[in-house]
């Protein structure tokens, strides 16, 4: 029997999961899918590591709460695989609040303590939580494994973690936490096989995703990030403002009566590059639109994003590495060439030409900054936390 770990990666648009073999030192991917709740039957879909498909089905939408659909997951998988032993689910878990700063086995204190943290991320945190407890009551047996987004980012120290708020705040873990962190530590994994010689330098890694934030590394740690408390702060997003001056939620609540969770709405489902643009929160949709709020909202993602950029260069003292990851970060070339014209004056100098390409190194000759892009890969990097866990046992 081959031992094996199925992944399940809930974001806010999409849930991906992928079953690894972990008898090797590395994991092996055996098969991929995805939950796709969008369509009006929600459906599932596992393809081979090639991209071959393998199975899919589709649930009315009566029946079709993702609870259903892990459990016609683990139909599949003990079916067409018979020859695994499934010897643990990982999840990636968005907050893992002040207390854990690595993967955890989930216990039902520590399933706990994660609920209780909804609120930081009210967009996420049910649904990494909400499979736990579906597997939980389908194989009691199994363990589950939490890895965090947090995690990568507990090397972040004062001031960048800080708030500037009365100190009783941060006593009560009222801090800049950061996210994106599997996706983060998988990037600066691959920058380190690709180009050795740079890990020791500054490098920013730009995760543009349906989410987006920037993380500053130093010698491959966290040093800042751009998201703090929540998933809130920071960039523009597909339904997220970013950044905002907190003046604005006290008038929206003063003389705009609107209630807390009026303002929760608007900031998390709202706001972003679908508010901006009125259209959708869908980057293509956006670049392949002729109206102009469209554009306007693709502007705004660029201008941020090069504004936060500069601020993890301030961090850093400098900048040598930029590499972009993510939906957006992997797949939007006129995004990276418009976000490296804009830092021309950092010493960002994108090729044309590889830029097209978007394999490794999109820098040219001039370039002071090494520009790379590199599709991130959150379920391995959970996979070789679950294998470490389950070693260690
Ligand atoms: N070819 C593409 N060109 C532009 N944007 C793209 C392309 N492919 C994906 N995207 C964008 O990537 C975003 C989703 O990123 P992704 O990292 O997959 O999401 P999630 O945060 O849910 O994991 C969407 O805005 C989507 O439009
Ligand atoms: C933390 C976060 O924003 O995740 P995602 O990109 O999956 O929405
Ligand atoms: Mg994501």
């Amino acid at each position: 029997m081959t031992a094996s770990v199925l992944v399940l990666n809930s974001g806010s648009s999409s849930i991906k999961f992928g079953l690894f073999d972990i008898a090797a030192a590395e994991p092996a991917l055996v098969c991929k899918g995805l939950l796709d709740e969008h369509e009006a039957k929600p459906r599932l879909v596992v393809r081979s590591p090639e991209g071959g498909d393998l199975f899919e089905t589709r649930r009315e939408a009566s029946d079709a709460d993702s609870g259903h659909l892990f459990a016609d997951v683990l139909d599949f998988i003990e079916e067409r695989f018979a020859d695994h032993r499934l010897r643990a689910v990982g999840h990636r878990i968005v907050h893992g609040g002040p207390d854990y700063s690595g993967p955890v086995e989930l216990t039902d204190d520590v399933y706990a303590k994660l609920d209780a943290l909804t609120p930081l991320a009210p967009l996420h945190q049910p649904r990494c939580l909400e499979p736990v407890r579906t597997i939980r009551a389908i194989k009691p047996d199994l363990a589950q494994i939490a890895c965090f987004d947090t995690a990568f980012h507990h090397s972040m120290a004062a001031p960048a973690s800080r708030f500037a708020l009365p100190r009783r705040y941060e006593e009560r873990g009222i801090r800049r936490y950061g996210f994106h962190g599997l996706s983060f530590e998988y990037v600066a994994g691959r920058l380190a096989k690709i180009a050795p010689q740079l890990v020791a330098k500054r490098t920013v890694i730009a995760h543009l995703g349906n989410g987006a934030s920037l993380c500053a590394l130093r010698d491959g740690r966290s040093v800042d990030t751009t998201m703090g408390l929540t998933p809130l702060d920071g960039l523009v997003m597909g339904t997220r403002s970013g950044t905002i001056d907190p003046g604005v939620l006290l008038y929206l609540q003063q003389h705009e009566n609107m209630s807390v969770g009026d303002v929760q709405h608007l900031l998390y489902h709202e706001s972003g590059l679908l508010g901006v643009s009125g259209i959708s929160a869908d980057m293509r949709v956006l670049l392949a639109s002729r109206e102009a709020a469209a554009r306007e909202a693709v502007d705004l993602f660029v201008f941020r994003t090069v504004q936060e950029i500069a601020v993890m260069a301030a961090s850093l003292g400098g900048l040598d590495c930029l590499v972009f990851t993510g939906g957006i970060g992997e797949h939007a070339k006129e995004i990276r060439a418009a976000i490296g014209e804009q830092l021309g004056w950092l010493g960002v100098h994108i090729d044309a030409g590889a830029n097209d390409a978007a394999r490794d190194r999109i820098s040219g000759g001039g370039s002071t900054v090494n520009v790379f892009v590199i599709p991130t890969n959150e379920e391995l990097t959970i996979a070789r936390h679950c294998a470490a866990v389950l070693r260690a046992k």
